[in-house]
C-alpha cells in the first residue's frame, strides 16, 4: 500500500516546512489568517490546523452517520488528500452529529440493491479500512457517541480512541446480530486491538460493550466527560506528535503491513464472497428484518 510504502513525512522534510512556515508569519502576518484550512465535501468535514499539523475530519450524514457509499467515497478521497499533504501530521475522526459516531455501514446499501452496487459498496469499505489502517498519520478516534459495526472498525483502526463516558454509547461488531458476518479483515482488526479470546467472544455474540466495559478490556482507551472528548483527543495528539515522524512511521507498519497486505493480496475474491453472501435471499430477509426491528423500537 502507498501509504505504508512510502515514508513520505521524512523529518528533515517536516523540519524544513516548520522553518519555512515560522519564516513566513513572521515575514508575511496574513499567513496567519490561512492557518486554518477547511475542505468539505456532503458528508465529510475536514478542519485543518496548520500550525499543529492536525486534521479534525468530522462524518455528517444526520441522522446516525451510517456508512453509505458515497461518505466512503469521500472519506477515502479525503484521507488521501490529508496523506499526501506534507503538513498534515496527525488525523483526529469524530462525528458532527451528536450521540452517534457511526451507526456503521449503511444496511440500506446492502439490502436489495444489484450485484454491481455491492461489489461497489464493499470496494469503498474495503478502501476506507485500507487507508485509515495502514495511514502514516497518527489517527486519533474521538468517539462522541455510539459506535456499532462498521463504525467500531473505524474506530478500531486509529492509533488512539477517547471515547464519551456515557453508558449510553456503545461500541462493538455487533455483525452476527443481524445475521451477517464481520469479514476477516474486521476480525483482524479486532483482534490487533484486543487480543484473539476477546475477539473470538466478541465476535460470536455480536456484542457491544458500553463506554465503561469497553474500556475494561482495551476496546478504548481513555474515557473523558462528552464535552472533553475534542479537547482530550487533541492533547493526545500533541502527545503522539512528540515522537520523531520517522522513527514512529516505521514502527507502525511493522505491526500493521502485514495485516493490510492480507487484504490486499485478496482483495477480488474477498468482494466476490461479500457479494454472493449478501445476496442470498435468507441474508436479504435477516437484514430487513433488522431494519425493521430499528424503525419499531420507535413506535
Ligand atoms: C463471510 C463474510 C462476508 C461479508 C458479510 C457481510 C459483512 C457486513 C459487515 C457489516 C458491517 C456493518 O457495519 S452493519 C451495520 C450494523 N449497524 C447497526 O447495527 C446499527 C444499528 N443502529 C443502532 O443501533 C442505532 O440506530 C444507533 C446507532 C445506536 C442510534 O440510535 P438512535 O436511537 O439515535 O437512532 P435510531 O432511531 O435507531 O435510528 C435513526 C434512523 O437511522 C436508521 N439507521 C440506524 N442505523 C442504521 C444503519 N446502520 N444503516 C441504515 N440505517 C440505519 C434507523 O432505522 C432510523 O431510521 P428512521 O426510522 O427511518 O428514522
Amino acid at each position: 500500500m502507498a501509504a505504508l510504502a512510502v515514508l513520505r513525512r521524512s523529518a528533515p522534510a517536516r523540519l524544513l516546512s516548520g522553518t519555512l512556515c515560522v519564516h513566513s508569519r513572521v515575514l508575511a502576518p496574513w499567513r496567519q489568517y490561512q492557518s486554518n484550512r477547511h475542505f468539505s465535501n456532503d458528508k465529510i468535514l475536514v478542519e485543518m490546523d496548520e500550525s499543529t499539523g492536525v486534521a479534525v475530519m468530522k462524518m455528517k450524514n444526520p441522522p446516525v452517520n451510517g456508512l453509505s457509499l458515497e461518505l466512503l467515497t469521500e472519506f477515502s478521497i479525503s484521507l488521501e488528500k490529508l496523506e499526501i499533504d506534507r503538513g498534515c501530521r496527525g488525523l483526529i475522526l469524530t462525528s458532527a452529529s451528536p450521540k452517534v459516531f457511526s451507526a456503521g455501514l449503511d444496511i440500506t446499501e446492502m439490502c436489495g440493491k444489484s450485484a454491481e452496487h455491492y461489489a461497489a459498496f464493499w470496494k469503498a469499505v474495503q478502501e476506507m479500512w485500507l487507508k485509515l489502517f495502514g495511514s502514516n498519520m497518527v489517527t486519533i478516534a474521538a468517539i462522541n457517541g455510539s459506535s456499532p459495526a462498521g463504525g467500531c472498525l473505524m474506530a478500531m483502526c486509529c492509533d488512539y480512541r477517547i471515547m464519551a463516558d456515557s453508558p449510553k454509547y456503545a461500541i462493538g461488531l455487533n455483525e452476527t446480530q443481524l445475521g451477517i458476518v464481520a469479514p476477516f479483515w474486521f476480525k483482524d482488526t479486532m483482534t490487533h486491538t484486543v487480543g484473539s479470546r476477546v475477539t473470538e467472544q466478541s465476535l460470536q455474540l455480536g456484542q457491544m460493550y458500553p463506554a465503561p466495559a469497553a474500556l475494561k478490556f482495551g476496546l478504548v482507551d481513555q474515557l473523558v466527560p462528552e464535552d472533553k472528548v475534542q479537547i482530550t483527543a487533541a492533547a493526545a495528539m500533541a502527545q503522539w506528535l512528540s515522537v520523531p515522524d520517522h522513527a514512529r512511521q516505521i514502527t507502525k507498519p511493522m505491526i500493521r503491513k502485514p495485516i493490510v497486505d492480507r487484504l490486499v493480496k485478496q482483495r477480488e475474491a474477498d468482494i466476490d464472497n461479500f457479494v454472493s453472501f449478501i445476496s442470498k435471499e435468507s441474508i436479504q430477509k435477516s437484514l430487513q428484518a433488522y431494519m425493521d426491528r430499528l424503525k419499531q423500537k420507535k413506535q
